[in-house]
């Protein structure tokens, strides 16, 4: 059981339809706000020209290791719906590479290496103008993904964030998940799709106890309970790989502050790229 306990935050609102409103995306140009002009304005997403299938026969957990608490499902999406998945995903989501700057001694800019996109809100569901940046709605092929994933973990998740990492040289240095906005205990499941990667864990009290695997198109790794705490986690840079990989991470934000953390650091101030005939590239809404 994965219950993603709430702390005491603020109470909840639910005003999710004066949120989103009847249409989402604006798609005439001449009515595009341009103070919001790193969001998408793309055409509506294509239908599915397949069907998503999931799969659960390779359930493992993992809780053998000090607070260590996963959930480990191989072929989650099999194939070949896997790399079907892949490509409708990698070819209709906006992505971006997004710049921030730190101060660590001094200030350092930072770009992060590989592109990512996010949906969603936060369990209050303000209205739009409470938020530094918009929030967008979950595209369908991606709630779907959300509910199957929701059946397996018995959580819930209102936030769905992408990365695309575009070769062996693209990366996530060590890190948790655990900021308090999603909670004492966050239940975050991750998908890949594409290229095989190292995903490397390790124990933060004790670096020498790890928990490595090397991930493949369409596993599900859910990590919970105290995972966070007391783990961190990393995808390294793996330069002999050429291939994309797609990971996808499902997590439950229950105040405001994780719905701006997330569009700031998912999508931020810079450009908007598109992959369009098999190349990444800055898309100009104009
Ligand atoms: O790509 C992955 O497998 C991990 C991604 C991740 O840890 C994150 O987005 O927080
Ligand atoms: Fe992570």
């Amino acid at each position: 059981m994965c219950s993603n306990k709430r702390k005491s935050y603020p109470p909840t609102k639910s005003n999710i339809h004066s949120f989103f409103g009847p249409s989402t995306i604006k798609k005439h140009k001449q009515q595009h706000d341009r103070s919001l002009f790193t969001y998408p304005f793309l055409d509506p997403y294509p239908p599915l020209s397949f069907t998503l299938q999931t799969n659960t026969k390779e359930r493992r957990l993992i809780n053998d290791k000090l607070d260590l608490d996963l959930i480990y499902i191989t072929s989650f999406i099999p194939s070949p719906c896997d790399m079907s998945l892949y490509s409708y995903l990698l070819n209709t989501l906006p992505w971006y590479r997004v710049e921030y700057s730190k101060q660590i001694d001094r200030v350092v800019n930072i770009v992060t290496p590989r592109y990512t996109t996010v949906f969603g809100i936060d369990d209050t569901q303000q209205s739009r103008e409470k938020y530094t940046r918009p929030p967008r709605p979950i595209p369908s092929v991606l709630e779907q993904l959300k509910q199957r994933v929701e059946e397996v973990t018995s959580a819930k998740y209102n936030f769905i964030l992408v990365n695309f990492y575009a070769n062996g040289q693209d990366s996530i240095a060590f890190h948790s998940d655990d900021e308090h906005w999603l909670g004492e205990e966050p239940c975050i499941g991750s998908l890949s799709l594409g290229a095989e990667r190292d995903f490397h864990m390790k124990n933060k009290a004790n670096e020498s106890l790890k928990q490595n695997f090397v991930l493949n198109s369409g596993d599900l790794i859910v990590m919970r309970g105290p995972t966070q705490h007391a783990w961190v986690h990393s995808v390294p840079k793996r330069t002999s790989q050429l291939s994309g990989r797609i990971n996808i991470t499902f997590r439950r934000s229950f105040i405001p502050e994780g719905t701006n953390n997330y569009y700031r650091y998912n999508v931020g101030d810079g450009p908007m790229y598109r992959y369009i005939n098999g190349k990444m590239i800055k898309y100009d809404s104009d």
